[in-house]
């Protein structure tokens, strides 16, 4: 045997048995050797040529490509493997492993109508016949789902959630609703509603770039977890960014904490599914220190008080990002809020939103006074300039809301409090969405005197019926499980589950919290799991 050739075996035969050994980089190691071999001899032939030998080269060839490209693909390095694909299916064009691997490819890069295409093509392979198939048609089933779910956004998660989250969480897709990206009056740019919108429908989902976990031991994350938590993210980051150019280019467009309103508005179509591996614009190579600064602005936290964490324990602490997601601004009087189900976000409207609006969450807990919000808000590195935070500049500069404050943090009686407080409100001529504004700001103290039936008593005369204090808190900051806790004790001590109004109140509410992923049996079976504390 002349001495490439033999060389060309061994180094094919050792490949192999690395690739099915999953030492994935040594495998892509020797394969790269082997296809490089082989490029030169076909290189030779192209002067003498030889047909036969052609043939047997080109078709080892293209199975080193397949394979090389499936080794990459283990080690997600899509960018690269896509290409060892392309190159291969420009020998065979049908070669059934390659159109496999490139398929899945695509399902990783949510390229759904393209991977169907692949895995189409590949069901007219004779090899489909020869036992390839029972893998093929499970690729073939899954991907039109969710080619169909990117497509319509027609998610369900009804039947999870009947079982209470036992198996497998369904399966998900990446969806864009009726969202466009643009300047934003809140600052830099936003997430806006391309039409109107009622509470509950679903905005997008988005799958994170990378996701860290970690199970709270006691209380909280010790500070040293922590800190090591979010090392292992950025380094998984960095990593992807460095292997993968759309997440690079995905993570180019978004904010790094400076020169915020100088930033491009990128073209939406880089959200969709179908994107290219590259979104083409031109972008400065990102380093580390960068991938920080944008981890530090665009991060969420999945089990923040504005979202709620389905399938999990409350045990459970996860950081992570999600693309589209890092375009929504924070407001205090927030319209949309999060689920998180396995490594996707789906962001819904927690209440009705106009064409034109922007979309906002609550980046930390909306429930609290003005102080408590400026001080946490300082913390993200901005100051909110919300027309809520507005408002109350004005009334908590007042002496007697003051007093309010801190006859509270005093302990002062919280109906009595409520009732001061509404007092004020009727003398500052406080009207509509402001009334829920300051409620929300003092929710502390409504919500224990709401909650305690002494409290109930003592004051009912005095103090608004809760029915309409909630109503209005939701007006101002949608839904929340709080608000929801309340409605739900007071249903049951009235006697079972209330009445069909006060139910279909509960579910509304269920709809702006969670989202209209759910018919309304499983939303009823979520209301009772938040009334058993099991959520969040
Ligand atoms: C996740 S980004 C939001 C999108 C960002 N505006 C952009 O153009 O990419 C978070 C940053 O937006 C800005 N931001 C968000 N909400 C804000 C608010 N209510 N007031 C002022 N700045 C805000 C802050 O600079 C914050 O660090």
């Amino acid at each position: 045997m002349a001495e490439p050739e033999e060389l060309m075996q061994q180094l094919r035969s050792k490949a192999t048995e690395l690739l099915l050994r999953e030492e994935y980089k040594e495998s892509i190691n020797a394969y790269s050797h082997f296809i490089t071999l082989c490029q030169d001899q076909l290189h030779k032939h192209h002067e003498k040529p030889d047909p036969n030998n052609v043939l047997k080269l080109q078709k080892s060839l293209c199975l080193a490509l397949s394979n090389r490209a499936e080794a990459r693909c283990r080690l997600r390095e899509f960018g690269a493997a896509l290409e060892d694909c392309d190159e291969a299916l420009k020998i065979e064009s049908t070669h059934f492993k390659t159109l496999l691997c490139k398929g899945k490819i695509l399902m990783n890069l949510n390229r759904y109508s393209m991977a169907l295409d692949c895995f189409r093509t590949a069901h007219l392979d004779p090899q489909v016949c020869n036992g390839g198939s029972e893998s093929l048609n499970g690729y073939l089933e899954r991907c039109k789902k969710m080619e169909f779910l990117s497509r319509t956004g027609a998610f369900d998660l009804s039947d999870w959630v009947l079982s209470r989250f036992h198996g497998k969480p369904p399966e998900l897709a990446e969806y864009v609703g009726q969202v466009q990206i643009r300047r934003s009056e809140i600052s830099g740019r936003g997430l806006f509603a391309a039409k109107n919108i009622d509470a509950g429908t679903l905005l997008f989902v988005s799958k994170a770039i990378a996701i860290e976990r970690s199970i709270l031991g006691g209380e909280e994350l010790g500070e040293n977890a922590q800190l090591n938590m979010w090392k292992n993210f950025i380094d998984e980051v960095t990593n992807l960014a460095s292997k993968c150019p759309r997440t690079h280019d995905l993570l180019a467009t978004l904010c790094s904490g400076e020169g915020e309103n100088d930033l491009e508005i990128p073209d939406m179509s880089l959200f969709r599914s179908e994107s290219e591996s590259s979104c083409g614009i031109s972008v400065e190579k990102l380093d580390r220190k960068r991938i920080l600064s944008i981890l530090d602005v665009n991060s969420l936290v999945e089990n923040a008080v504005a979202a709620t964490v389905l399938g999990k324990n409350s045990e459970y602490y996860g950081i992570g990002l999600w693309v589209l997601a890092c375009f929504i601004n924070h407001s205090c009087v927030p319209n949309a809020r999060r689920l998180h189900v396995g490594d996707y976000v789906l962001v819904h409207a927690s209440r009705d939103v106009k064409a034109g609006e922007e979309i906002t969450f609550a980046y930390f807990d909306v429930l609290s006074p003005l102080g408590e919000r400026k001080e946490m808000s300082r913390r993200w590195g901005f100051g909110c300039g919300c027309k809520r935070c507005e408002f109350e500049e004005g009334i908590f500069s007042r002496q007697e809301v003051r007093e309010i404050e801190i006859g509270l943090e005093r302990g002062m009686d919280t109906g009595g409090t409520v009732f001061r407080l509404e007092e004020g409100m009727r003398r500052w001529m406080v009207r509509g969405k402001e009334k829920g504004y300051l409620r929300a700001s003092f929710w502390a103290a409504f919500s224990e005197a709401y909650g305690s039936e002494k409290s109930v008593k003592k004051w009912s005369r005095r103090i608004p019926p809760v029915d309409s204090v909630l109503d209005s808190i939701m007006e101002a900051v949608g839904s929340d499980e709080r608000v929801l806790k309340i409605l739900l004790d007071r249903m049951k001590k009235s006697g079972g589950s209330g009445g069909v109004v006060e139910m279909e109140k509960a579910l509304k509410l269920g709809r702006g919290l969670y989202g209209k992923a759910m018919k309304k049996q499983a939303m009823k079976t979520l209301v009772d799991l938040v009334h058993e504390h099991a959520i969040n």
